[in-house]
C-alpha cells in the first residue's frame, strides 16, 4: 500500500531524512519508533505529502504520491497530527464533519444522509457523540485528541497517518483507541502508519516495527525483535529491562530509576531477621526482597519483604485456603501484598537455618521437614535466601539445584526403602521460596557446577538433613508414628 524507496530530505537547514525504504502492507498496524530528532515526524510528513523531499521515491497504491491531486490525496490517506489546533470555535459536530469534505461535491450544501451517517458513526467510536454540541475550544486535550481522530476516521481512508495518537488519552482511551484501530486494520484493511513514543503499546499493537535513529532506519522487523534490550539501551540511552507480558507473547520495556544511593550494597538476609516460634517461622526483611514461590500468597514472581511459614493442625481443613491464610496474615499485622505465605503441619521447633558462605557469596537457608498427615510420606519446606543480584536463569536453576540437594539427602537417609526419586521427592504441597536481595554483583548462574550453586547444594543438603533428623528425634513429641 505504502512504498518508500530511498527517501532522502530536510529541511533548509539540511537534510534529515537518509536513505529511508521500507513497504507497508494493506491492513497493516506500523509503528515508527526513534528518541526525540531521529526524523520520525518529518518521515511522516513526507508520506502525507506535506514536506517535499530531495531524493528517493514515495508510492501510495502503486502510484507515486505527486501524481495525486490533494483532494485525491484525502479521499485515499487521513492524517492525525502530534499537536491538532484549531483556530476556529467550532462545535465538535462541525468540526469532525470537516473531515468530509474530500468527499463533498460542492461544501455544506451538499452534504447527504451518507456524511450524516458516516459523521455520527465515527464520533461513536471515538466517543465524543455526547460533545458534539460543545465549541472544541471547551474541551480537554484527550477530548480534543478523540475529536480530531473522529474527523480523520470520517474521510474513510485506506491509510491513516498518526503522529503519537496516544497523547494526552488516558489509560483506558488508550487501550479504546488502539482496539479501536486494530479491528479497523484487520476488519477493513486501513493501512495504519503511527509514530510512538510508547515502546509498551507500540509492542501490544503493531505488526511490525520501523526504529529509526539519526534519520536512518536502524531495524524493521515484528516487536519483538526490534525492542531488544541491548538495542533499546543504546539508541535511547537509558536503563531498561526487557520483561515479557504475562498474558499474551509481546515483549515489554521497563524503565530502571536511578540506583538508591540509601540502600546499603552490603545488605545480607540472616538469622537477625528470623523469629522461630511455636505456631510459625517469620523472616521480616528491612527491603524488599526479589521472590519466586509456591506460597499460599505471594506465589509466582514479585517483591517481598515478609516470609511467614504458618503452622496449622494436621486436622486444618479450609474451602478456601488462600482467603483463610490472607485474614491470617492481616490479623497477625503482615500485608498479605508484601508477604509470602506458607502453610504446613510441619512444626516450626525442628527447623533447620543456617548461613553459608564462600567466595565471597552467601545465602541463609530455612528448611523445614516432617509429616503434614499420617498418611502422607513427608513434607519438606525449602526458602532459600540469596545475598546477592541474580539473574532470572540463576532464580530457575537455584530452584533445580535446591531440589536436587534435597533429593540426594532422601536417597541418603531412606534411599532403599524409596522405588524412585518422584516417590522420594515427597509430596505435592512441598513449598519453595527464592528470595535474592538483588544487591552487588551480578551472579548470572546458579547450576550445581557454579559457585553459587555450590553454595545451594552444599547449604540445602545441610539443612534439608538437619530438618529431618531434627524432626525424627522430635517425632514421639508431636504423636506421630
Ligand atoms: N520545520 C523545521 N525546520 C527545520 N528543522 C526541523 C524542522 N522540524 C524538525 N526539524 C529538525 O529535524 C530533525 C528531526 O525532527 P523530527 O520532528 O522529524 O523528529 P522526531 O523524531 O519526530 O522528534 P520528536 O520525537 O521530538 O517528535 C530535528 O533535528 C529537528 O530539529
Amino acid at each position: 500500500m505504502i512504498k518508500v524507496n530511498d527517501l532522502t530530505g530536510g529541511y533548509a537547514g539540511g537534510e534529515v531524512l537518509k536513505g529511508i525504504n521500507f513497504e507497508v502492507g494493506k491492513g497493516e498496524l506500523f509503528g515508527i519508533l526513534g528518541p526525540n530528532g531521529s526524523g520520525k515526524t518529518t518521515l511522516l510528513k513526507m508520506i502525507s505529502g506535506a514536506l517535499d523531499f530531495s531524493q528517493g521515491s514515495i508510492d501510495l497504491d502503486c502510484r507515486p504520491l505527486d501524481l495525486y491531486s490533494p483532494k485525491q490525496l484525502a479521499r485515499l490517506m487521513a492524517v492525525l497530527p502530534q499537536h491538532s489546533d484549531q483556530a476556529f470555535p467550532y462545535t465538535v459536530k462541525e468540526t469532525v464533519s470537516l473531515g468530509r469534505y474530500a468527499h463533498q461535491k460542492g461544501w455544506f450544501n451538499s452534504w447527504r444522509g451518507e456524511d450524516e451517517r458516516i459523521v455520527q458513526k465515527v464520533m461513536e467510536q471515538t466517543g465524543v457523540t455526547h460533545l458534539q454540541e460543545k465549541s472544541i475550544v471547551e474541551l480537554s486535550g484527550g477530548e480534543k485528541q478523540r475529536v480530531f481522530l473522529a474527523q480523520a476516521l470520517a474521510q474513510q481512508p485506506r491509510v491513516l497517518l498518526l503522529d503519537e495518537p496516544t497523547n494526552h488519552l488516558d489509560l483506558s482511551f488508550q487501550k479504546e483507541l488502539l482496539d479501536l484501530l486494530k479491528k479497523w486494520a484487520a476488519e477493513e484493511e486501513l493501512t495504519i502508519v503511527s509514530i510512538f513514543h510508547d515502546l509498551n503499546l507500540a509492542s501490544l499493537y503493531c505488526d511490525r516495527l520501523l526504529l529509526m535513529e539519526n534519520g536512518e532506519v536502524l531495524i524493521i522487523d515484528t516487536p519483538v525483535e526490534v525492542l531488544k534490550e541491548e538495542r533499546i539501551k543504546r539508541v535511547y540511552k537509558t536503563q531498561i529491562k526487557n520483561h515479557p507480558h504475562p498474558e499474551i507473547a509481546k515483549p515489554q520495556l521497563l524503565l530502571v530509576p536511578e540506583a538508591d544511593s540509601s540502600h546499603d550494597a552490603d545488605f545480607k538476609i540472616d538469622a537477625r531477621f528470623l523469629d522461630v516460634g511455636q505456631d510459625r517461622i517469620v523472616l521480616q526483611s528491612p527491603v524488599k526482597l526479589r521472590t519466586m514461590s509456591s506460597g499460599i500468597t505471594g506465589a509466582g514472581i514479585g517483591w517481598h519483604s515478609s516470609f511467614v511459614h504458618r503452622v496449622v493442625p494436621m486436622e486444618y481443613d479450609c474451602s478456601d485456603h488462600k482467603v483463610e491464610m490472607a485474614e491470617y496474615l492481616q490479623e497477625n499485622g503482615f500485608l498479605p501484598s508484601e508477604t509470602v505465605g506458607m502453610m504446613t503441619a510441619v512444626p516450626a521447633e525442628t527447623a533447620s537455618y543456617q548461613l553459608f558462605e564462600a567466595d565471597g557469596m552467601s545465602i541463609f537457608i530455612i528448611v523445614s521437614a516432617g509429616n503434614t498427615h499420617r498418611d502422607s510420606p513427608r513434607n519438606i519446606n525449602t526458602w532459600l535466601f540469596i545475598n546477592g543480584r541474580i539473574s532470572e536463569e540463576a532464580f530457575i536453576q537455584s530452584a533445580m539445584t535446591a531440589a536436587e540437594a534435597k533429593i540426594s539427602v532422601l536417597h541418603e537417609l531412606e534411599g532403599s526403602g524409596m522405588s524412585n526419586a518422584g516417590q522420594l521427592a515427597g509430596i505435592s504441597t512441598d513449598s519453595i521460596c527464592i528470595a535474592a536481595t538483588q544487591q552487588g554483583e551480578a551472579i548470572a548462574y546458579a547450576g550445581t557446577a557454579t559457585p553459587l550453586g555450590k553454595l545451594i547444594s552444599e547449604g540445602i543438603y545441610t539443612c534439608t538433613k538437619e530438618a529431618i533428623l531434627n524432626y525424627r528425634a522430635s517425632k514421639p513429641a508431636f504423636g506421630y508414628k
